[in-house]
């Protein structure tokens, strides 16, 4: 699903770490921080995690972009993060609310398969009725391209990376909208060997 929210839609952000298993983890870390468009979004990186921050569409767009670039190197990558919306204060990078809605890095992304395994959860925040929310809001079965199924704790999506990321997206924009302070965090991984 693509964001239909105009200029005034909430500020998101997502913290997020890549693991390149790799003896070449610098070089595979710093291209794909340096090769993915980063224009439409707020961005810092540390010895740690990289933040990025803006429109939802432009926050899952890059996530999904540098997890992308990271593992058609090959190499058994993965990346885990928190996206989050709604937190108080949260407004820093307003001036990064008025880009358009086009994700800046769809098109080089076009033709870009790569299957991966994830599982992910989602936080209501301050509702003693977020199950509710939880099961009210997302509707795995439209995911295409993914397998869905059960784990504890988080919901596992397998299947090609791009579809894992919009199937996140979906769910992370459906509660949002029912839920105003909503987190969601995730783990991807790509290239694993227990797969071969
Ligand atoms: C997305 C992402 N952002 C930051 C780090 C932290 N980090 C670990 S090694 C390295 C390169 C050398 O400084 C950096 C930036 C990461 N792993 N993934």
């Amino acid at each position: 699903m693509t964001n239909q929210q105009c200029n005034t839609s909430r500020i998101a952000g997502v913290q997020f770490t890549l693991y390149p298993m790799s003896d070449n983890f610098v070089d595979i870390i710093l291209s794909a921080l340096d090769e993915v468009d980063q224009s439409k979004v707020w961005k810092e990186t540390d010895d740690v995690t990289t933040c990025v921050r803006g429109k939802i569409v432009h926050i899952f767009d890059v996530t999904k972009a540098i997890f992308l670039h990271a593992a058609k190197t090959g190499e058994h990558v993965a990346m885990t993060g928190t996206y989050s919306i709604g937190c108080p204060g949260d407004n820093e990078a307003d001036v990064y609310m008025a880009e358009s809605d086009a994700p800046a890095n769809a098109p080089q992304l076009a033709n870009a398969p790569q299957r991966a395994g994830c599982k992910f959860a989602i936080h209501p925040l301050g509702r003693e009725d977020y199950m509710d929310k939880i099961y009210e809001q997302i509707d795995l079965s439209k995911a295409r391209g993914v397998d869905v199924s059960a784990a504890h704790y988080m919901t596992r999506l397998d299947g090609d990376v791009q579809a894992i990321f919009d199937a996140m997206e979906d769910a992370f924009e459906a509660v949002q909208q029912e839920v105003s302070h909503t987190t969601m965090t995730f783990t991807i991984s790509a290239n694993s060997p227990s797969n071969q």
